[in-house]
């Protein structure tokens, strides 16, 4: 058994594949499946992860591994299985689906330190080695020729520790962050407008444009190569904006949450949570769906399963949208099982997300609460993962490896023979029919838990406030709510619905919105050409100068920001005390919290935020909730924008009324006869569902169908349409008959980085070969890909189509 089979880190096609090596003498006895190691390939040292060992090698002449990185398998023989799973069925690469596993402290290479951790003797080794000092670097370990395998031991003994040092927290207090200055579309026409010249100044504009995020201004300079003068001229021309950040480690430590113990459960909560008890105890593995409205007590379900979990010994698993992951939703867990928790989540620092994990690595805690990510928290006793607010697109991963976590979270579950909860209020109607065709277990609280009524919803159409000269974003009757709120000294939750602005063109006249002949969809609006694109079919026209329908010169595209909505809300009621919650107010750590702690405090009478505030926020003196435009959503070139517009309106509602004072919701729309909105009014989700299962199935989109899109590009145009054209041709020679091929089309935004997007979309029902073919079609390519950098992607069942 002297030979590693290793995955190394070089992400090309050609070398998806274990590559044997030697383990040399002094390794023996250490190395485990589940490290990481460095070994040669070609001229470079590589690291990699030992995913096996083996007595044998169908090839000759093997190289040495050169060096263990970890003393302990950092990947679970459960996880190296997982990745293995999660590369086939997402169609990545193998090291890319372990990579996905792991902290990012982990995937570089940091250095490394031995701390001891006892005040006994250690052996005389040992002793020598650490020369009465308490950390040591790596390094001095290879030099002083102290077997691994005694330092193994010693940490298994809990006499010493391995830590990775990261950088920022030795070095920094402060790290300097990059983001977009403007609307994304900004950037593209600013992108179109640039010099070829500035090469970089390009390369690093269409990085921002596909990910509007902030990030580490080193990351920018090491991965463009480039220098702060790029960056310099990107933020002269206001296009990006630099900003600090303080970089913390342990943020949850120094809180004190208050204990909190089990409530006495509901009826409908006891015959909710007894079918999922009976499944932790026999250890039996079932998915449940649990629909409960808002305010129906599902946190609390989780909160007693998990303590069953916990009694029985084993661990488990949460997951809740990044959005939600809010210090109320924090203190909630911590609160019921204080340091028992590891909380994971994109807020934290490297260094804060590696200390998290390695808690959980170590055995320290049972129960991890984390966003998509921790779906693969190293535990090995796993007795319940719990996936809150199924819905949540931030689920779904849209770089490589792009899985879902409800499908991670299963597999996991069988692995484990323990329960999985999904739960909403609002669930994807993918999970719904297969609760009502008896794949899942569907569970239904439909009260609240304080016998309250839901909140009233009164819809206003905002067409007849243009008629009746109101030219406002308010309406009338959202304007003389709020004036009594405020008198009363009740509070008010204003959602701009901001996704999609400034994309969709919509007549202000008469609601009229231009959609694609073929399909069923928005028409896209491009600024920088006036014109208006399907991104199914390829579809295009000119931006109209009238409504088609009704002939107004009042058509046009829709954009407005939180920031002027403050300023005309100020004017409009200059004694409102008014906190905006958006990107731009919760940038910096904490600010957040700080926010909610004042509209907790009454320091404010509206909270005015984008869609972060319509989830799990909970203040008593809330009553009314103000849905500026509802439709804003509905207009987005997807075909769940219906269903996400159902899901927004009636989490947003559910924030009203929770506690003793009634609630009461007005929302604001161009198209009160659309049924998302109609049926959210009413809180009708079974209605919904039946009327949007008969959209989906007329136009034959998911749950009845699967999807999958391939996504091609390269800096010549030509040579992306015709891979395409190529793909699409094997595609259909292999198909069955009812598989259906839409495209080559080119992608949404057809050109990012200087590279041309083309697509493909496969809609299938049966096709059980379908992945191993898309791999092997993509394979063909990697010629092509390797030495003429052309890229082709392949997303299984792909939320993002824009
Ligand atoms: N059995 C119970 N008895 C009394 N109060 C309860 C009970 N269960 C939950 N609650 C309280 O009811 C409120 C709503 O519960 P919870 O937040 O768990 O609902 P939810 O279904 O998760 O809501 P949402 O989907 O809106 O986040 C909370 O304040 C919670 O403390
Ligand atoms: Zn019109
Ligand atoms: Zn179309």
């Amino acid at each position: 058994m002297n030979i590693a089979k290793v995955i190394v880190d070089v992400p090309a096609g050609s070398i998806n594949q274990t590559f044997d090596y030697e383990i040399p003498e002094r390794f023996q006895e250490m190395l485990r499946p589940g490290m990481r190691v460095i070994v040669p390939f070609g001229s470079r040292k590589v690291m990699g992860y030992v995913v096996a060992r083996t007595g044998e090698s169908d090839f000759d002449h093997l190289k040495e591994l050169i060096d263990i990185l970890d003393l302990t398998p950092i990947l679970t023989p459960e996880l190296l299985d997982l990745g293995k799973w999660l590369a086939e069925e997402t169609i990545s690469l193998y090291i890319t689906a372990f990579q996905a596993m792991l902290p990012q402290v982990l995937k570089a290479n940091y250095k490394k330190e031995l701390e001891r951790l006892t005040t006994e003797s250690l052996s005389e080794q040992l002793e020598v080695l650490f020369a009465g000092r308490d950390f040591i670097s790596y390094e001095e370990l290879g030099n002083a020729g102290v077997s691994f395998y005694q330092v193994q031991k010693a940490i298994q003994a809990g006499d010493i520790a391995v830590h990775y040092q990261v950088k920022s927290r030795v070095t920094k207090k402060h790290i300097t962050f990059l983001k977009p200055a403007r609307e994304v579309y900004l950037l593209e026409e600013a992108l179109q407008d640039m010099s070829n010249k500035a090469k970089k100044q390009q390369e690093i504009l269409a990085f921002f444009i596909e990910r509007p995020e902030e990030i580490e201004l080193n990351y920018i300079l090491k991965k463009f190569g480039t220098t702060r003068a790029v960056i310099n001229a990107l933020q002269n021309k206001n296009l990006l904006t630099a900003l600090k950040k303080e970089v913390y480690r342990n943020p949850h430590d120094d809180q004190a949450f208050e204990k909190t113990a089990a409530l006495t459960l509901t009826k409908q909560q006891q015959k909710a949570l007894k079918p999922v008890r009976q499944h932790i105890h026999e250890d039996r593995h079932d998915v449940f769906l649990l629909h409960g409205v808002t305010g129906s007590g599902k946190t609390e379900i989780y909160l007693q399963a998990i303590q069953d979990v916990i009694d029985k010994g084993e661990e488990a698993i949460v997951l809740v949208p990044e959005i939600s992951l809010t210090p109320q939703m924090v203190r909630r867990f911590k609160g019921r099982f204080g340091s028992n928790v590891a909380v994971l989540h994109s807020a934290l620092s490297h260094g804060e997300k590696y200390d998290e994990w390695r808690r959980v690595h170590r055995k320290e805690v049972q129960v991890v609460v984390g966003a998509r990510s921790a779906v693969f928290a190293p535990f090995e006793n796993l007795g319940i993962i719990i996936i809150d607010e199924e819905h949540e697109n931030s689920y779904k991963q849209e770089d490589q490896p792009r899985y879902h976590a409800r499908d991670v979270a299963i597999h996991r579950g069988e692995n484990h023979q323990c329960p999985v909860i999904l739960g909403s209020a609002t669930p994807t109607l993918e999970s719904y029919a297969r609760a009502q065709k008896g794949v899942y277990q569907l569970t239904t609280l439909n009260k609240r838990t304080n016998d309250k009524a839901m909140p009233e919803v009164n819809i206003v159409d905002m067409r007849d406030e243009l008629h009746a000269g109101n030219r406002s974003m308010f309406s009338r009757s959202l304007k003389d709510n709020m004036e009594e709120r405020i008198k009363r000294g009740e509070q008010i939750v204003l959602l701009l619905n901001r996704r999609g602005y400034s994309t969709f063109v919509m007549c202000r006249e008469c609601g009229h919105v231009k959609e694609c002949p073929h399909c069923d969809i928005a028409l896209t609006f491009h600024k920088y050409n006036n014109r208006l694109k399907c991104h199914y079919c390829s579809f295009e026209e000119p931006m109209p100068m009238y409504c088609p329908s009704c002939s107004s010169d009042l058509i046009r595209f829709f954009g407005t920001g939180t920031q002027r909505i403050e300023e005309s809300l100020t004017q409009l009621i200059p004694e409102a005390r008014v906190l905006r919650m958006d990107v731009d107010t919760t940038r910096r750590k904490g600010a957040h919290e700080k926010l909610l702690t004042q509209f907790a405090n009454k320091e404010a009478d509206i909270l005015l935020g984008t869609q972060m505030i319509a989830k799990g926020l909970d203040f008593e003196n809330v009553t009314l909730v103000g849905v500026l435009t509802a439709d804003s959503m509905l207009n987005l070139p997807d075909f769940r924008s219906s269903e996400k517009t159902f899901q927004l309106l009636t989490q947003v509602s559910g924030r009203a009324g929770r506690h003793e004072l009634p609630g009461e919701v007005i929302v604001q729309t161009y198209t009160p006869e659309h049924y998302s909105i109609e049926m959210a009014s009413h809180y009708n989700f079974i209605q919904f569902y039946q009327h949007e299962m008969k959209v989906r199935k007329k136009f034959q989109y998911p749950p009845y169908v699967f999807l999958a899109l391939i996504t091609v590009s390269h800096q010549n145009h030509v040579t992306a349409v015709q891979t395409t054209q190529k793909i699409v041709k094997t595609l259909r020679t292999y198909v069955g008959e009812d598989t259906v091929i839409l495209g080559p089309s080119p992608s949404p935004i057809s050109r990012v980085k200087d590279r041309y997007r083309w697509q493909c979309m496969v809609k299938y029902k049966q096709e059980p070969q379908l992945r191993t073919l898309i791999y092997k079609i993509i394979r063909q390519f990697d010629e092509e890909m390797r030495k003429d950098d052309l890229q082709i992607s392949a997303d299984m069942q792909p939320y993002q189509l824009m």
